[in-house]
């Protein structure tokens, strides 16, 4: 060490020496990249915090990340760190303005997305896959068949070795430790090499020596000639050594960038030395924080709010040129958004959503048990009364039990399940795995097959033991209403919870469907011409009116003869099928019509939930309806915050 090093550096120096000998070697198949700076001037962000009001949360920032680098962006809790790297990211874009450029070009964000990747803070991965068949999915979807099966082994491995994740190769997600966990979610988007990474807060929840290794592999990623950029609290002066370069954010302006170890100079050129064997990270975060009395007004000035370079004094380093850059660039500007077509990616992702359902063996028992548990109650409550004329209305009860079954048991999953299964879309989605039409067909076909199934085992029981009609044209009309209202209802949930939370979905659903029923069963006793016309015009809105209209048109329609009336009865007002239509106010209810008015609201419930989705995945503000009503259910009806 030289003598002429003040203690800092030489605590920097020792540090950086002892990292070095970490740092893992990049394997084949993450070959370097060229380079990709990003320069971002007068940044502002705003997010809406009520009818008329906003909160400004980055004010003028400007900024220089360079190619080859790992970057930190530190700062008190709240500073702006996150919202830094989400609009840099292009997470976030709705209310920001400045100029953001990519090797002196204005960001054009399509292109930016091919070419980033973002991990976010939350490690959610696919449950029940192991770590090499999520590996697996992320290559056959990012690269498609462009890239031989032997290859993707072949990179897979490779990146398994540098994160350390080869022993846990077959253990599934859920099992996985903090750190693996983290550790997968960057693997899973090295696959396709990126050439700027984002992370927010990779070591949260991770020990020293997890957090260390994390680092060091970054670096390394670094190394390669990647942009890596992210987010973190207070590291210690060991993590702090390994950065390239800091940005230091305090109320949405940057107070440092540079160096790490320029710090010291930097604060004691502002009046404000950083006392000896003091880590300057925490030292310059106190100091931001207000620890020492303000001074925040002239660290931003004296750092020009990120404009000025003088801090960032390292090179750039020699071996990229902007030359290969910008051929990488126009080459990335002709290939596709998503690595393989949508019928490849419908098909992977059906495949990998059919084995996550089918393995998750005790929530199908438990579902199939359910469906045998329920059709023998309700075959038992209403047991061989089916042809029975003295109790048609009894059997009436029976299929608008069996309507609200097959309501309730798939809309209560989806309500559950969606929105957790949201933030894993969101995270897939916006670093291009695949699009969201993929999506939405994989999700239809897998949950449709468990629901025939289902349905079929409840069918089966309730139809033989409450003594339906044996006719085959009944009995298949009937399994076929009784499948449409089960997706229209699974879609239903879908549609709500993508966009509400678990709770406020749980409470919403549920109410909604308490109007829904009781518009499927108004007419019960006055007839059809009673109806008053806003009521006529409300049933309209409920599928569960066509549900029931189509499971009475199975069961007594269509010509249906008249019911046996037992001997110990004297009269059997029911007798007649068509005198209960009547008093249903259903004499005029055609199953052909009703079957496809419910599958019509199945597919306006997918459409309305693939939009919604849609939305909140472009984290555009929008004025639309659907945000409105969302944003109205959280601000009058968030049952979440009371
Ligand atoms: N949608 C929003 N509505 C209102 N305020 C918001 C919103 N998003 C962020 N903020 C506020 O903006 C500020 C910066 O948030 P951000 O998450 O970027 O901070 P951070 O520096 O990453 O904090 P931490 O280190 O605690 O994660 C915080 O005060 C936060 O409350």
């Amino acid at each position: 060490m030289s003598p002429a090093m003040s203690d800092q550096e030489q605590i920097f120096q020792y540090w950086r020496d002892l990292a070095e000998e970490h740092i893992p070697k990049m394997g084949f198949h993450l070959a370097e990249r060229p380079p990709v700076d990003i320069e971002f001037t007068d940044l502002n962000y705003t997010v809406p915090t009520g009818k008329n009001s906003s909160k400004l949360i980055l004010r003028s920032v400007s900024g220089y990340f360079k190619s080859g680098e790992l970057t930190a962006i530190l700062g008190p809790s709240g500073a702006g760190k996150s919202t830094l790297l989400n609009v840099l990211a292009g997470y976030r874009g709705g209310d920001g303005t400045g100029s953001i450029l990519i090797n002196g070009v204005p960001r054009d964000a399509r292109y930016f997305r091919k070419l980033s990747r973002y991990i976010m803070q939350e490690d959610v991965h696919q449950d029940g896959l192991t770590v090499f068949e999520s590996m697996k999915y992320s290559a056959d979807l990012k690269l498609g068949a462009s890239v031989g099966e032997q290859q993707k082994l072949d990179m897979i491995s490779d990146i398994l070795e540098l994160l350390r994740l080869k022993k846990c190769k077959a253990t599934t997600t859920n099992r996985l430790s903090g750190g693996e966990k983290k550790r997968l979610s960057i693997a899973l988007e090295l696959v396709n090499n990126p050439a700027v990474i984002f992370l927010d807060e990779p070591t949260t929840g991770l020990d020293d020596l997890s957090s260390a290794q994390c680092l060091n592999l970054l670096k390394s990623l670094a190394r390669g000639g990647r942009t890596v950029i992210c987010s973190i609290h207070t590291p210690s002066a060991k993590l702090f050594a390994l950065f390239d370069n800091v940005y230091i954010v305090a109320e949405g302006q940057c107070v440092f960038q540079g160096l790490g170890e320029d710090i010291v100079p930097f604060l004691a050129q502002n009046g404000l030395p950083c006392p000896k064997h003091f880590n300057p990270a925490d030292f310059i975060i106190e100091v931001s924080s207000g620890e020492y009395g303000y001074h925040n007004d002239k660290l931003v000035n004296a750092i020009e709010n990120g404009r000025c370079k003088r801090w960032n004094r390292k090179p750039p380093p020699k071996d990229f040129t902007r030359q290969n850059s910008e051929r990488e660039f126009h080459q990335l500007r002709k290939q596709p958004d998503y690595g393989c077509s949508t019928w490849d990616q419908f098909i992977l992702l059906s495949k990998r959503m059919l084995s996550q359902q089918w393995r998750d063996i005790n929530n199908v028992v438990l579902k199939l048990v359910m469906h045998v548990v329920v059709g023998l109650v309700v075959g038992g409550m209403f047991f061989q009364i089916g042809n029975d004329a003295s109790k048609t209305l009894f059997n009436f009860g029976f299929c608008y039990v069996s309507m609200i079954v097959f309501m309730y048991i798939p809309m209560l999953p989806a309500l559950v399940w969606f929105p957790m299964e949201v933030q894993l879309i969101k995270r897939e989605h916006f670093n291009r795995w695949y699009n969201l039409n993929s999506y939405f067909m994989a999700l239809t076909v897998s949950r449709l097959i468990q629901q025939l199934l289902c349905s079929v085992i409840y069918i089966s029981i309730v139809y033989y033991m409450t003594n339906q009609p044996q006719e085959w044209g009944r009995v298949v009309k009937f399994s076929i209403i009784m499948v449409l209202i089960a997706i229209a209802s699974d879609a239903f949930g879908l549609a709500i919870s993508s966009r509400l939370d678990i709770i406020n979905g749980c409470f919403v659903g549920p109410a909604i469907s308490v109007p829904l029923m009781l518009l499927g069963c108004y007419s019960f006793g006055i007839g059809s011409n009673e109806i008053p016309l806003w009521v006529f015009i409300s049933m309209q809105f409920s599928y569960l009116r066509f549900g029931i209209e189509g499971i009475v048109s199975a069961i007594y329609g269509e010509g249906r003869p008249a019911m046996v009336c037992p001997v110990e009865e004297i009269y059997c007002h029911y007798k007649t099928p068509t005198l209960l239509l009547e008093e249903l106010g259903m004499e005029k209810a055609n199953w052909y019509i009703a079957a496809t008015l419910v599958f019509f609201y199945f597919i306006l419930f997918k459409v309305i939930s693939f939009v919604v989705l849609r939305q909140r995945l472009r984290r555009a503000r929008s004025t639309g309806i659907i945000w409105m009503v969302g944003r109205f259910i959280k601000r009058y009806f968030n049952v979440a915050t009371h």
